[in-house]
């Protein structure tokens, strides 16, 4: 049995907003290739160790049920030789339950399958599925699994995943990506004021989905960000730039967006206002104090 390796720092938990956001890596679509031949070659695994080295905080795998990309032999592979921690990915089912008790990885998501569908369309659906889920939380905290749920920006999915006993929920942020000029914006407050709400409610907050290297930035500037997982974008720029490169730039722009965020909070707090204090719960940072 795979050892537990290095659990995500919550940093939620300890009290504080996230210094930086981390990094996590998904790899699936290096193992796309792969199956797009049959062949052993590229290893999603042997991509994960370059992408650890090149920055990444941690690898996202999704062992999807039709195994179109990541096959269980990768998993287990990862689990014994990656060298931060591995979030593996997977739809609420016995299968994977079974399969994430036996190889414990740090971190699971459980996040919704449509075999039909293209990519994850949307977000685990915990309102209707609450004893369910609660019961698959509680097998993989046994399991020293730490469990997030891949839910939309919806006040009633975070509520729900406080209450099934989920330490992690992962906001999907695919409407906001894919939103027209028009649209982006309430989708991207959506996004804020639901990561917000999350962490004042004691949850660990991270995102991802169909995010790149032209809006990483306005994510990863949001002080309640603890992670996100990208893996579609790095994996094209890498057929270009080579890995190393597309995942160390990724986490430029997201630790470089975080520390200017930082600057212009005590900047504007430091400029004061009448009352001689900034008032951090009206400002555009959300309530988020330096
Ligand atoms: C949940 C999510 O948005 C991704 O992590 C997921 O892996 C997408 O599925 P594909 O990697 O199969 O596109
Ligand atoms: N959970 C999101 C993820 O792991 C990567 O999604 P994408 O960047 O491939 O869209």
């Amino acid at each position: 049995m795979a050892e537990l390796i290095g659990a995500s720092p919550s940093k939620a938990r300890t009290g504080g907003w996230p210094s930086r956001p981390l990094l996590g890596v998904n790899v699936d679509h290096i193992a796309t290739l792969r199956q797009a031949r049959g062949t052993r070659f590229p290893d999603p695994v042997q991509a994960a160790l370059l992408a650890e080295q090149a920055g990444a905080d941690g690898i996202t795998m999704h062992l999807r049920e039709d195994r179109r990309h990541i096959q269980d032999r990768d998993i287990e592979r990862a689990a014994d030789m990656l060298n931060t921690r591995l979030n593996l990915e997977m739809a609420v089912v016995e299968e994977m339950i079974a399969l994430a008790e036996r190889i414990r990885p740090a971190n699971v998501c459980l996040v919704p399958e449509k075999r039909a569908e293209l990519t994850t369309e949307g977000g685990l659906d915990v309102v209707a599925n609450r004893d369910r889920i609660a019961a698959a939380c509680r097998r993989l905290k046994a399991a020293g699994c730490e469990v997030s749920l891949f839910i939309d920006p919806d006040p009633d999915q975070i509520r729900a995943a406080l209450e099934v006993g989920a330490p992690v929920v992962e906001l999907h942020t695919g409407a906001w990506v894919e939103a027209s000029r028009e649209h982006a914006p309430v989708a991207f407050e959506r996004i804020a004021a639901a990561g917000e709400m999350a962490f004042e409610m004691g949850l660990v907050v991270n995102a991802g989905h169909g995010l790149h290297y032209h809006n990483v930035e306005a994510v990863a500037a949001l002080a309640w960000c603890n992670e996100l997982n990208i893996g579609h974008a790095i994996v094209a720029r890498a057929a270009f730039s080579g890995l190393a490169e597309a995942v160390a730039e990724m986490k430029r722009l997201m630790v470089g967006a975080r520390d200017s965020a930082r600057l212009q909070r005590a900047a504007r707090l430091a400029g004061g206002d009448s009352r001689g204090t900034a008032d951090v719960t009206t400002d555009d940072t959300h309530g988020q104090p330096l």
